[in-house]
């Protein structure tokens, strides 16, 4: 579980004071509109970018003072589309840094439709399925772990990690997510721009505005046309009957 107790950043880009819990076996987006520190939160709860006040603290320790190693047992973040350095295979990449049982591989390739491209260079896949390998890789940094004391299956951050992918694998994705999250007690943090994914398949939302999380709960209470239409300053429509927000024509 991540705690958060008014951390914040205060070197820019700051991240204003912040409260709150990310437990195991839920899923929790964050959104907001371009350059409201999305990015910079996500990391700050990863640890790379440490909080410069208030404190955090992952499975009851704070968050610095956990070694790099027992860290990355506990905590994967996954950023925005990097291209891996070296040119592996999609099932050497997903194994990368840690030491996983091949049928736990093979596994993580099958629940995001990789299994076909596992001997395939990764600079040859197409954005979608890289995009979906580096997402394995996060996984499987988490559940190959081998400490004995760990309770739950960790906390996997994901910076936008639906932005290359096409409906039905977006689809996928998110039910893949929250599969992970039930079956192995992942924390899960997702920074999404699609506003429907995350009401269709978040638990809890944080809203984010010039730094500030402006509110947060669930989805129906802080997705709703009034707020979202000010904070991205955009004009939207209701569609009866569904829980989704489309722009205005
Ligand atoms: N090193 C830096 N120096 C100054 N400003 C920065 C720096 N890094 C980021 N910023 C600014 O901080 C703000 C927050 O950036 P961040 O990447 O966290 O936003 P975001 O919400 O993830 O945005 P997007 O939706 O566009 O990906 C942006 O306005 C960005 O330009």
């Amino acid at each position: 579980m991540l705690t958060l107790h008014q951390a914040g950043l205060i070197a820019t880009p700051a991240i204003a004071p912040l409260d709150g819990t990310v437990r195991p076996g839920e899923l929790l987006a964050i959104v907001g509109p371009n350059g409201a520190g999305k990015s910079t939160l996500l990391s700050m709860l990863s640890g790379f970018r440490p909080a410069e006040q208030g404190e955090l603290h992952l499975d009851g320790k704070r968050l610095s003072e956990w070694p790099i190693a027992e860290l990355a047992n506990r905590r994967a973040l996954v950023a925005q589309q990097e291209l891996p350095g070296f040119d592996w295979q999609t099932d050497e990449l997903v194994r990368l840094g840690s030491n996983p049982a091949n049928s736990l591989v093979a596994e993580l390739l099958g629940d995001l439709d990789l299994t076909h491209l596992a001997k395939r260079s990764v600079h040859s896949l197409s954005g979608g399925e890289r995009q979906r390998a580096m997402i394995a890789r996060g996984a499987c940094q988490l559940l190959s772990r081998g400490s004995p004391t760990a309770k739950d299956g960790g906390l996997l951050l994901l910076d936008e990690p639906t932005s290359a992918l096409d409906i039905g694998q977006q689809q996928r994705l998110m039910r893949q997510l929250r599969n992970w999250a039930a079956q192995h007690r992942m924390a899960i943090v997702c920074v999404l721009h699609d506003l429907n994914l995350a009401s269709t398949y978040a638990d809890r939302v944080w809203l984010l505005h010039q730094g500030q999380r402006i509110d947060h709960g669930l989805p129906s209470q802080v997705l709703n046309p009034a707020t979202i239409a000010n904070i991205y300053a955009a004009e939207l429509q209701r569609i009866e009957g569904l829980p989704l927000l489309a722009l205005a024509p």
